[in-house]
């Protein structure tokens, strides 16, 4: 598989504040790509240099093959790929009709029957100015205009914010069929439930640094708590090997969270007279509160 995004030791300061620190990401074609992430942790700022909506203060990247730090190519980018801003930000004084006339006459590979289905789905008043649309409306609209554009990838911005919990679902759905029909989305999220629903990979960052980059399966089927208690005290040097993601100690107990190499693990905690052992698989939400947990 291709990738459509790449990115190598991208980095954006704003002043003193360092938003992204040295990412390295690659996002493979067909794939549901989700990237989480704290308030502040650096997704919107990654997102709009991808976009060429922001420059990068270091590091490089592509899109779709074109580098996203020159300007031409940014053009092509912004073209070819259907974002969905986090401020879902729509001309106001047009009517939702409007907008969707307005838009589609960009995009040569919009899809009518797609826009159709989804002004009724999302129940949109078609005579409505956008400045009178709730706040769940104007993200439905904004997530047609996205949907509809026939583009090869998608990125969203926390598309799911502000909607009721059947929206959520109908949103979801569509994403799965697009993806079905090839197209590549990369969505930031803090809805670790619709992560685990719909994304076959997944990007954890925190404080601007990658700290998870695994397949959904892998998460899934790989990553494990390990808890055990000894007879002595041990301290985090007895546990650095091969897998192991955390490790927090408090006196003779022991929690580390592994990714992979678990039985080697065991073993290892067994040869260092663990008196009691447990073993238990990690939802997407305990690895990502220990990712930043531990952090902070
Ligand atoms: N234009 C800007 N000027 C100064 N600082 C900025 C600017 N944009 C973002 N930041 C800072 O960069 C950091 C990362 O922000 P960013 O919006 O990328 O995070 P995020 O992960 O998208 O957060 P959220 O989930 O809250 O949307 C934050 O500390 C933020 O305050």
């Amino acid at each position: 598989m291709a990738a459509v995004i790449e990115t190598v030791e991208l980095k954006k300061s704003y002043g003193k504040i360092e938003a992204v620190q040295g990412l390295n990401l690659s996002v493979q074609s067909g794939s549901v790509c989700a990237f989480l992430g704290q308030n502040g942790a650096g997704k919107s700022s990654t997102i709009k240099m991808l976009l060429g909506m922001v420059h990068p203060t270091g590091g490089s990247g592509s899109v779709l093959g074109h580098s996203i730090d020159r300007e031409k190519e940014s053009l092509l980018i912004r073209q070819k790929v259907a974002f969905v801003a986090e401020d879902k930000r729509l001309y106001d004084y047009m009517t939702v009709e409007q907008i969707v006339q307005f838009t589609k006459a960009f995009f040569p590979r919009w899809n009518h029957t797609f826009e159709r289905r989804l002004m009724e789905q999302f129940e949109l008043p078609p005579k409505r100015r956008i400045r009178h649309l709730s706040k769940g409306m104007r993200t439905k609209l904004a997530l047609l205009l996205g949907f509809a554009r026939g583009c090869e990838l998608l990125i969203l911005d926390e598309p799911t914010e502000g909607l009721d919990p059947v929206a959520i679902e109908d949103v979801l759905q569509i994403v799965v069929s697009l993806t079905a029909e090839g197209t590549t989305v990369f969505f930031s999220s803090h809805q670790i439930v619709e992560v685990e629903q719909i994304a076959d990979h997944v990007l954890m960052i925190d404080r601007g640094r990658l700290v998870l980059d695994a397949p959904m399966d892998q998460v899934k089927e790989q990553y494990r708590h390990i808890q055990a208690v000894f007879p002595q005290p041990v301290e985090e040097r007895d546990f650095r090997l091969a897998g192991i993601e955390t490790i927090r100690t408090e006196g003779c107990t022991v929690s580390l969270v592994a990714s992979h190499n678990v039985d080697a693990i065991i073993e290892h905690v067994r040869m260092l007279r663990a008196g009691n052992i447990d073993v238990l698989p990690l939802s997407l939400k305990e690895i990502f509160l220990g990712k930043v947990k531990v952090r902070s």
